[in-house]
């Protein structure tokens, strides 16, 4: 008989007082972060430092932000593909989104922000920052965690050292339709680790077994990416998700994502393999694989990931077992 409780990807606290290094509940939490990564790719975060009347300032301003006129919008640019405004598109007819580079960084913010509204929004700007400085502190705990949980501590600085963020913010127009709407295409983040906070439900997340769990908005949702799949040769799950939208309101959802910093090459410690575990990925440079992921031969791909490693062969390969 089918199972009465819906399914729920595991839920984390982290909003215990003790959570450092080296005290017994921070070894609790990493034990639960390390099986969640490895099970399902991704868990929720319960964190108190991102309360939810905080997340719902970011989201109010992210509707008047997305309220602004298209060539107001269209002054969020960048040289990096996916890093800039992304307007409405036949295939994704309900999503846009920005993108602020190193959001850790006050300047990068208010910049973007005056760009937006010349006039000036402080409450827009202050509450962007706090909520970076916050989600960025989570992310760090977890992939020191990681880190630990593989015994890979002398590699934590150079680790730490060698990622920067991107703040990716989104809306998701109401498709008007009782059936569920695809809102954004099933995907594996091509990052590190991503940190997503959404105002009203739509993320799913796919389990190994092929089934689709709802991720709830309360909690912030914490998963792996391609990326650090590779690092850690292919020791942790990097989930398929996507957006499912219905009914008659706009979603907004923002994500905080580690990336490897460009001409930083991603190349798994010798730690991490073995005769067990051969090396799958030879090392490679996150901004080409980017390069690559945005040109027309990936978008003629099923995996563009996949397509890489085996048409670049001087960049990445991997070896298929
Ligand atoms: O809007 C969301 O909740 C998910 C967005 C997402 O998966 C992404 O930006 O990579
Ligand atoms: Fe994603």
């Amino acid at each position: 008989m089918a199972s009465e409780t819906p399914l729920r990807l595991p839920v984390i606290d982290f909003s215990k007082q003790d959570l450092k290094p080296g005290y017994p509940e921070w070894d609790s939490v990493k034990t639960q972060v390390r099986r969640a990564l490895e099970d399902f790719g991704c868990f929720e975060a319960l964190y108190d430092k991102a309360p939810l009347e905080l997340r719902k300032a970011v989201f109010g301003g992210l509707e008047q932000l997305f309220d602004l006129p298209l060539e107001t919008k269209m002054l969020n640019v960048s040289e990096k593909p996916s890093h800039a405004y992304i307007a409405p598109h036949p295939n994704a007819p309900l999503y846009e989104s920005i993108g602020i580079e190193d959001p850790n960084v006050a300047e990068n913010v208010d910049s973007l922000t005056n760009s937006f509204w010349p006039q000036g929004n402080t409450s827009f700007s202050k509450s962007v920052q706090f909520i970076v400085e916050q989600v960025s502190e989570l992310e760090r705990m977890v992939r020191r965690m990681i880190l630990e949980s593989f015994g890979l501590e002398k590699y934590m600085d150079e680790h730490m050292n060698s990622t920067k963020y991107l703040l990716r913010a989104m809306k998701y127009k109401a498709p008007h339709t009782t059936e569920k709407t695809l809102g954004s295409r099933d995907h594996t983040d091509k990052n590190i680790v991503t940190v997503l906070c959404q105002g009203i439900e739509g993320l799913e997340i796919q389990m190994k077994d092929g089934e689709w769990i709802t991720a709830k908005p309360d909690s912030l949702t914490v998963m792996i990416g391609d990326s650090l799949y590779a690092w850690l040769n292919g020791r942790l799950h990097t989930p398929h998700h996507r957006v499912m939208m219905r009914g008659h309101k706009s979603r907004y959802s923002f994500g905080l994502f580690s990336n490897p910093k460009g001409g930083y090459i991603i190349n798994a410690p010798e730690e991490l393999v073995d005769e067990e575990h051969p090396l799958m990925f030879k090392p490679f440079d996150f901004d080409k694989f980017l390069e690559f992921f945005h040109s027309d031969a990936a978008r003629k791909t099923q995996s563009a990931f996949q397509t890489f490693a085996v048409s670049n062969s001087n960049l990445v390969i991997k070896i298929w077992s």
